[in-house]
C-alpha cells in the first residue's frame, strides 16, 4: 500500500493549491498542499515546505479535514529565533531543558511557533481500547480485532515517518534531534509521542511536533504558560510569573489542579517520569494541606458556576456571598501558585462584584481577569474579550447590580 503518488492534489480538493517542492514562499502565501502518500485508508500526507517562510509543515488528515487548512496563514512575527531569552541545557534526571537568560516579566511572550508536523488523532489517538475482558468473548474475534488494530498503527507510524521525511531538511534534524521515549521500537513515534502537544482545530483534535518549545520541561506549578490560534496555527508561550535569568522555564503537562497522587499518577503513566518539582516535594503534613486545598477550589469553583446559585443548597444569601466566595477561591489559587487555573477565579470575582454593584473591586478582579484570560486562552478568548469589556465601563454591561436589583 505504500506508494508515493506524484505532488498530485486528491480530488475535490480544489481551494487548495500544489506547492511545488523547494518553491520560495512568503510568510503570507496560503498554506498549499502536495498529496505525497496514498494508503487504503482515509488518511493522507499533506505538506508545504514553504509554509511559514520555508520552515514547512506535515499534516496527516484526511481530505475532508485538509480544507480548513487552505486558508492558514502563519503571521509574519512567529517563528523568531534570532535574539531567544533562553537556552538549552542538561536538567538533572530530566534530559534537556530551557533556561533564562534574561529577567522575563509576568506575559512576556517566549515562543510565537508554528507546529512542523500536525497528526489527526482520530489516526494517532490511541483510544478505542475496547474493553473486551467480560465473559465469553469470542477469542478469535478478539485477537482478529487486535491484529487489525496493531496493521493499522502500523500504516498509521508510516504515515507519520513519511510526514517528517516530506520536511525540509533542517526541520527534519530538529525532528531527530527531539528526545525520545525509552524501550520503544519505532524512532518516529517514540519522538512524537511525549513531544507533540494536543491542539484544537476545527473543533477536532490533532497532535502538533514544535520542536524547540518540545524542550520544555513539566512542573506542577509552571512559569510559563501555552495557548493556540488555530486562525494562525500559532502556538505561543507566555511567562506566568516573573522568571529570573537562571531559572528552568517551564510548563505543565496535565491539569495542575489535582491532588500530588493523582498528579504523579498522571505524569507516570503518560511520560513514564516521576515528578520531583516543588509541590510534588513538599513533605508529607504540607502535601496534605497543598491537597486540601486544591480541593477547596474545586468546590468553590463548582459553587460560582452555578447560575441560579441564590436557589441552591447555600440559601438565599447565595448572590450575596459569591464576592467573599470568590475572593477566597483567588486567595486559594494564588497561595498554591496555580497561576493559570487563577484565570477562572479572577473572572468569577469580578463578574460576582459586577452583580453587586461594586465599580472598583469589578474593576480591579476585571484587569486580572483579563491579562489571565488572555496568557491561558488568547487575547480573543471569550473570557479575555468579556473582561477586557467590564474592565472598560462596568456599569455598561448586563451583570451590573444583577444581585442588588433581583
Ligand atoms: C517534551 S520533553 C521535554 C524536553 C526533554 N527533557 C528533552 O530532553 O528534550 C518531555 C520529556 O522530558 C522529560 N521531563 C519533562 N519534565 C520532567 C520533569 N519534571 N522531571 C523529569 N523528567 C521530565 C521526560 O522524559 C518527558 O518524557
Amino acid at each position: 500500500y505504500l506508494q508515493i503518488a506524484k505532488e498530485l492534489l486528491p480530488p475535490a480538493q480544489t481551494p487548495l493549491h500544489p506547492l511545488v517542492l523547494g518553491e520560495p514562499v512568503s510568510p503570507l502565501t496560503p498554506l498549499g498542499c502536495g498529496l505525497a502518500q496514498n494508503t487504503s485508508d482515509d488518511f493522507l500526507v499533506y505538506h508545504s515546505p514553504g509554509f511559514a517562510g520555508g520552515r514547512g509543515i506535515s499534516i496527516v488528515t484526511t481530505p475532508a479535514r485538509i480544507q480548513r487548512f487552505a486558508k492558514v496563514r502563519a503571521p509574519s512575527y512567529a517563528n523568531d529565533f534570532s535574539s531567544p531569552p533562553y537556552e538549552e541545557r542538561a536538567m538533572p534526571g530530566k534530559g534537556r531543558g530551557l533556561v533564562a537568560t534574561k529577567t522575563l516579566h509576568r506575559g512576556d511572550r517566549i515562543f510565537a511557533d508554528t507546529p512542523i508536523l500536525l497528526l489527526d488523532a482520530e489516526a494517532f489517538g490511541g483510544g478505542d481500547d475496547d474493553d473486551d475482558d467480560d465473559d465469553n468473548q469470542d477469542d478469535k474475534e478478539v485477537e482478529g480485532v487486535e491484529v487489525e488494530e496493531e496493521q493499522e498503527d502500523d500504516m498509521h507510524s508510516e504515515l507519520a515517518a513519511l510526514a517528517v521525511s516530506k520536511l525540509p531538511p533542517a526541520m527534519q534534524r530538529q525532528f531527530w534531534n527531539l528526545h525520545a521515549q525509552a524501550g520503544g521500537d519505532d524512532a518516529v513515534m517514540d519522538r512524537i509521542d511525549p513531544n507533540a502537544f494536543e491542539l484544537q482545530i476545527g473543533g477536532d483534535t490533532f497532535f502538533g511536533v514544535l520542536p524547540e518549545m518540545a524542550r520544555l520541561n513539566h512542573d506542577c506549578r509552571p512559569n510559563a504558560v501555552y495557548s493556540f490560534d488555530e486562525a494562525t496555527l500559532t502556538q505561543r508561550v507566555h511567562a506566568l510569573t516573573d522568571i529570573a535569568p537562571g531559572e528552568e522555564i517551564s510548563i505543565t503537562y496535565i491539569s495542575p489542579a489535582q491532588s500530588r497522587a493523582e498528579r504523579l499518577e498522571a505524569l507516570r503513566a503518560s511520560w513514564g517520569f516521576e515528578c520531583s518539582c516543588s509541590a510534588c516535594s513538599l513533605p508529607p503534613e504540607l502535601t496534605a494541606l497543598s491537597d486540601r486545598r486544591v480541593a477547596e477550589t474545586d468546590r468553590l469553583l463548582e459553587r460560582l458556576r452555578g447560575e441560579h446559585g441564590e436557589h441552591g443548597e447555600h440559601g438565599e444569601d447565595e448572590q450575596k456571598q459569591k464576592p467573599q466566595v470568590a475572593e477566597a477561591l483567588v486567595s486559594l489559587f494564588r497561595q498554591e501558585r496555580l497561576w493559570a487555573d487563577a484565570h477562572e477565579g479572577w473572572v468569577l470575582a469580578a463578574r460576582a462584584y459586577c452583580a453587586a454593584g461594586n465599580y472598583w473591586d469589578t474593576l480591579r478582579h476585571a484587569h486580572l481577569a483579563a491579562e489571565a484570560s488572555a496568557l491561558w486562552g488568547g487575547a480573543g478568548s471569550p473570557d479575555a474579550v468579556e473582561m477586557a469589556r467590564l474592565a472598560e465601563a462596568p456599569e455598561g454591561e448586563a451583570c451590573w447590580m444583577k444581585a442588588v436589583k433581583s
